[in-house]
């Protein structure tokens, strides 16, 4: 379980706060108002942030001073934040080797990885020569190698079109599922949300809610969730 015991956060004149839990293997989406505070939490996550006061905790060992890398999560960034000057290859392999040494076994798993998200033979190109969705399945596989618990998508595939961005999710949704991973995945779409069949974070009005079945709150929005989805 992933929870947030009385967190509080505070950025400029902007407070977040934040006291609920996530059940592991959850498929969470984060829904809420634009600077309402969705990226501030999965910031909280990462470990990009850290909270003024309470704490994070994951399968009940406080991570709340643990840095990026130490923390049980992995992140996909809205632009995939791939290496243009290294291949395919290289960019996935830093996920298992953050320091880019790569061994044959280690290439042989890239390989694995890449073909698990469509694109098997692609590694010897640059990302520039990939289209959107490719690059996206490129930070996909790099994030799956670096093999945590945790996986968080920050608007990871908004700059897709819908038909492209519902074949990520459901690649997401399978990897997630295969590894049992926790899911929370910040989204302005409500259709991506009920995509992930599972539960939803509203954020607003500074603060972050426990989640709820997705279909439900969709189905009766409280009011702030109902002006942004109706504006
Ligand atoms: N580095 C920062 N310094 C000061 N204030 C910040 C900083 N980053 C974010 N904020 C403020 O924190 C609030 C929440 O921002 P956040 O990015 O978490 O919102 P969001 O819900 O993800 O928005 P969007 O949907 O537009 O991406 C905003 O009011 C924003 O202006």
């Amino acid at each position: 379980m992933l929870t947030f015991e009385d967190v509080r956060v505070t950025r400029g004149d902007f407070t977040l706060s934040a006291d609920l839990a996530i059940e592991t293997g959850a498929r969470i989406a984060i829904l809420g108002p634009s600077g309402a505070g969705k990226s501030t939490l999965l910031a909280l996550v990462g470990g990009f942030l850290t909270p003024d006061s309470g704490r994070i905790t994951w399968g009940g060992t406080d991570i709340t001073d643990l840095t990026p890398s130490e923390r049980p999560v992995a992140t996909i960034f809205q632009d995939n934040n791939l290496f243009p000057h290294l291949t395919v290859t290289r960019n996935v392999g830093l996920g298992l080797r953050p320091n880019g040494r790569l061994s044959a076994d280690d290439r042989a798993r890239v390989a694995d990885a890449l073909r698990d998200v469509g694109l098997a033979g692609m590694g010897d190109r640059k990302p520039g020569d990939l289209s959107g969705g490719q690059q996206s399945r490129v930070a996909l596989a790099r994030a799956g190698l670096q093999d945590k618990p945790i996986l968080l998508l920050d608007e990871a595939f908004s700059a897709l079109g819908p038909a492209l961005k519902s074949e990520m999710i459901d690649l997401v949704l399978r990897l997630a599922q295969a590894r049992d991973l926790t899911l929370l995945m910040i989204t302005h779409d409500p259709d991506d949300a009920r995509r992930l069949k599972g539960q939803t974070i509203v954020v607003a009005d500074g603060r972050a809610h426990q989640p709820q079945d997705t279909d439900a709150l969709l189905a009766d929005p409280p009011p702030a969730l109902g002006a942004y989805l109706a504006g």
